[in-house]
Order: structure tokens, then C-alpha cells, then sequence
């Protein structure tokens, strides 16, 4: 075997503690996300609300801690005022962004007392496109406000006595882009949200706020959107969001399995971007990122074709990307890329968690079922507890297209007292042989979960994903070459990722 990697793992060397939301999802009224995703009154499964008990379990599986809600570009033109009170005097509007009739009988309080119930976090997100600093400010009232105030009595007047207790408040969504409702510039929109997040927080001085970053790190205004918008809301926001969306283009198959590597830069420069502002400002705060839409999407080779949406009713099919086991390698090493940045990206989201770009997929009357993406979500929520260590990885390169020079190997580690994790990905075509370097320490490796790449398209349904993964997702015993003191040698197959429990001790 040729190829060769060296990880240096030390319990010592730590990037920092693994903030739960980072496992976080996203719910948006846009196609079937909401409406036959995981809302479906009179489905077989469906519960005393009308939510699918079979979508809410295979959600617990996935192990998502937090749901984003209500948008996305949906958020930019709602009036949440629509979606809250009787049910039947509750009126239809038409949503601009995705260009669908919203029936508004899924709003603020159904969602949020859906997540109650499944022990999800919410996070919602304020309008900040056609909206601003009241219908910002009265809806972290409704939401959390104690009884004797008008929103809050509202709420109350509704049914819900106690407040929600919202943590976590996007300002906006994706105000840079020109498909926004609502699109500003980095002046016009730093200003409005440091009014609407001051206001926020006089409402509520213990939520956390997210100003929105770029909508990519393509956009000609990256870099400079962030530090205009971290200027005007320095004092009031506690994050600033990333969104970055990746695909295979043009059978480019090594610079889609660099993605990661993508990621990672685009990671770097917005930290990089955030402390100049606060070194300007000769200021101690830290803003960290909530990176708060990740996934594989096949945007540009599929989903921009489709943009002139037709006005749509009854929760159309729109953007339900169908995933391969290609994809799930890819998505398994964005989370390695986010485990490695624990230290400044405390919340993610995958988009989505139904239907749309999303793990878990349904049929109206029909069953719910894992794309192949699911497993590798599953695997680190569940696996990465504790610590995430600072890895010191020696690996061949590979040149690619889109990326230039990109490791081949790439790994993330955790750490919970003496218990942990190891993801490893392989992305060249050839099996590696990887190192892992303990010195000083015992490291003993269990069972795990492997992922490996597919050359096929991905075909639509429930029986197609189900094969896709019996063929390339398995439980897997670690792939020991051979063990000594302080060194481990494993193979990592071609075009693979790999999730092992860990136990360490010191010698
Ligand atoms: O690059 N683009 O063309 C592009 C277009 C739309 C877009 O929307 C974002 O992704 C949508 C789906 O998650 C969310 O509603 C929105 O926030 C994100 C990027």
C-alpha cells in the first residue's frame, strides 16, 4: 500500500468542548419539510397533534439537538402573527420566496411545542426582510415573555401559559442575497439588526443572537458583508452565521470529496474576519459562528434550473434531493471539519431534517425512511461527546480543480473522561494506511460505523436508499494492521469515512 497518514492524538491537546448544537437541524415552511414532513394529521403514525410519530422517532435516531424555525428565505417575508391563534381563523398567504399558498396552520406554537416534546432545541429566526425591530421584539415576547404583557398574554390567551424559553434568535436570514425578500446591503441590514437585537434583548437579556454572514463564501460581498455587519452589531450579537452548500460538478469527484477542506477556509477566514473587527475595536469579546445551513445540495446542477417556480399549493415536491453513498462520505467530513472547529462553531444545522435536502424523507400516507446521510449524522451526534482533541495529521495531498492542494486523509478525535471517538476519511480511490500516534497512552479501539462511496446515480424511494446503505453502510470492526505501545496502524478503505469509539488511558 502506498498511501500513508500519521495522526498524532494526545488527550492533552484539546481544540475545545463540543457544544450539543452543533448537531442541529432545520425545519422551513418550503416544500414538504413542514406539511407531510413532519406535520400529517390523519397520517397512520400521526400523533394526538397531527405530527408524524414515525418522522419525530427517526429525528431522535438522527440524534438532532436543535431545529432551526421558520426559515431560511421563508422567514423574509412571514408576519408570525399569522401563524398563531385559532387555527381556523388563520389565513393562507403567498410565500415569495418559494413562491407556495402557506396555510398557516403550522406556526410559532405548534412547532414549538412539537420540539418540547422530541427534547429538540428550538431556534427561530426573526423577519428581518419585509419586517424590523417591533415584530422582532414582540416575538421574542410571545415567546418568552411572562404573563402581564401584551405578547406574552397573547400566548397565554392561546393555550400556552408557560414561556418557551427560546435560547437562540437568527437575525434575518441570508440579507446579502439578492434572491432575499427584503435584500440589503451590509449598512442597511448591520444597522437594522443591531436595533432589532437591542430590542430583543430588552425583551429578554438572556437569549443569544446570530447576525447573518455571507450566503456563501462565492458572494462578491464575502469578507466585507461580515466585517460591516459585525461593526454595526458588535455590542448586541453573540454569533454571526455561515451557510455553505456543496456538489459534485461535472463528475469533478476530487474536489467534491475536498469539500471539507472548503469548509474548513471558509471557517477560517470568517473567525479571521471576526477578530480583525474586534481587534479594531481593541475589544475581548469572541464571536463564534453558528453555521447554521450545511449540507450537500445539488444546487447548481439541479436546483437552479428549477428556480422559476410556478405558484404552488398543497406542500409541493421542491428541492428533494435524493442522496448517494458519495454524499454521506462527503457529509461525514463536513462534521469531521466541524468537530475540528469546535472551539469557535458552538451551533450547526444541517439543511434540512425532512424532505427537503434533508436525512430523513417521507411519502404523504406513505412511509418515512434514511437517505444515506443519515448515517453518518447519527453516528458522530451520537459518538462525539465531551472534548474535541487537537489533532496533529501528517497526509498526502491531493490536487483538485476547485481547491487546488487538499489532504487525503483528514480526522477529527473526542474526548469524554476516558471515553471517545475517532472519524477518519479516506478521499482518494486507494486504500491508506493511517497511523495513529499515542505516545504515553493506551488506545483501544471498538466496533464502529463505516461509510463507503458509490458510483451510482441516486434513484428516488424508500427501496433504492435502503440498498444504497445495506451495501455501503456497515457496523465494522476497527481495521487494526497491527498494535504496539503508543502506535495504532489502520486501512481505511477507498473513498471512505470511518466512525470508531475509543477508549483512552495514560500509561
Ligand atoms: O447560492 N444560491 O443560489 C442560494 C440560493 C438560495 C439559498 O437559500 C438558502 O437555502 C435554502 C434551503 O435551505 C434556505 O431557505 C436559504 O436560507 C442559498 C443559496
Amino acid at each position: 500500500m502506498s498511501q500513508r497518514a500519521t495522526v498524532l492524538l494526545h488527550p492533552d491537546f484539546r481544540v475545545g468542548p463540543i457544544d450539543r448544537r452543533v448537531f442541529g437541524s432545520f425545519v422551513e415552511h418550503l416544500g414538504r419539510a413542514v406539511y407531510t414532513g413532519i406535520y400529517e394529521p390523519g397520517h397512520a403514525t400521526a400523533d394526538e397533534h397531527g405530527f408524524r410519530r414515525d418522522v419525530a422517532d427517526l429525528t431522535r435516531e438522527l440524534g438532532v439537538t436543535m431545529a432551526r424555525y421558520p426559515g431560511g428565505n421563508f422567514v423574509s417575508n412571514y408576519d408570525w402573527e399569522d401563524g398563531v391563534g385559532p387555527v381556523e381563523e388563520r389565513k393562507p398567504f403567498i410565500d415569495l420566496a418559494w413562491r407556495t399558498i402557506e396555510p398557516n396552520t403550522i406556526g410559532t406554537d405548534e412547532f414549538l411545542q412539537w420540539a418540547e416534546r422530541e427534547g429538540i432545541e428550538p431556534m427561530m429566526a426573526v423577519n428581518l426582510g419585509t419586517r424590523g425591530v417591533a415584530a422582532a421584539a414582540a416575538l421574542v415576547e410571545y415567546c418568552n415573555g411572562e404573563a402581564g404583557s401584551r405578547w406574552a398574554d397573547l400566548r397565554i390567551a392561546n393555550g400556552r401559559e408557560k414561556p418557551y424559553g427560546v435560547r437562540l434568535w437568527c437575525l434575518g436570514n441570508e440579507m446579502d442575497g439578492p434572491w432575499q425578500i427584503g435584500h440589503k446591503t451590509a449598512d442597511e441590514y448591520g444597522k437594522l439588526a443591531a436595533e432589532a437585537g437591542k430590542a430583543m434583548k430588552l425583551v429578554d437579556p438572556t437569549i443569544e443572537l446570530v447576525a447573518c454572514g455571507s450566503s456563501s463564501m462565492q458572494m462578491d460581498t464575502f469578507g466585507e458583508w461580515e466585517r460591516t455587519v459585525l461593526e454595526h452589531t458588535w455590542d448586541v450579537v453573540d454569533h454571526i452565521s455561515m451557510h455553505a452548500y456543496y456538489e459534485e460538478l461535472d463528475g469533478d469527484r476530487a474536489s467534491f470529496l475536498g469539500s471539507g477542506t472548503a469548509m474548513d477556509r471558509f471557517i477560517r477566514r470568517v473567525v479571521a474576519s471576526a477578530d480583525a473587527v474586534g481587534a479594531r475595536r481593541r475589544s475581548d469579546k469572541q464571536i463564534t459562528i453558528s453555521f447554521d445551513e450545511w449540507n450537500v445540495w445539488y444546487l447548481q446542477s439541479r436546483f437552479v434550473g428549477e428556480k422559476n417556480l410556478p405558484l404552488q399549493r398543497d406542500a409541493p415536491r421542491i428541492i428533494e434531493d435524493v442522496y448517494s453513498a458519495l454524499d454521506a462520505v462527503v457529509v461525514g467530513d463536513l462534521l469531521v471539519t466541524l468537530l475540528n472547529h469546535a472551539d469557535r462553531v458552538p451551533v450547526a444545522c444541517l439543511a434540512q431534517l425532512v424532505n427537503v435536502i434533508a436525512p430523513i424523507m417521507t411519502e404523504p400516507d406513505g412511509p418515512a425512511w434514511r437517505q444515506p446521510t443519515f448515517a453518518p449524522f447519527a453516528t458522530t451526534a451520537r459518538l462525539a461527546r465531551g472534548t474535541a482533541l487537537d489533532l496533529r495529521v501528517t497526509t498526502p495531498t491531493v490536487t483538485t480543480a476547485q481547491h487546488g492542494d487538499v489532504p487525503v486523509v483528514t480526522a477529527a478525535a473526542t474526548l469524554d473522561g476516558t471515553e471517545g471517538a475517532v472519524f477518519l476519511v479516506n478521499r482518494s480511490a486507494e486504500p491508506v494506511e493511517v497511523e495513529l500516534a499515542h505516545p504515553g497512552v493506551t488506545l483501544t479501539l471498538d466496533r464502529g460505523v463505516q461509510v463507503t462511496a458509490d458510483h451510482e446515480a441516486a434513484v428516488e424511494g424508500p427501496d433504492h436508499a435502503a440498498r444504497v446503505i445495506a451495501e455501503h453502510v456497515s457496523e465494522v470492526d476497527a481495521p487494526v494492521t497491527s498494535a504496539e505501545s503508543g502506535r495504532t496502524v489502520l486501512t481505511l478503505a477507498p473513498e471512505s469515512w470511518l466512525a470508531l469509539p475509543v477508549t483512552l488511558t495514560r500509561l
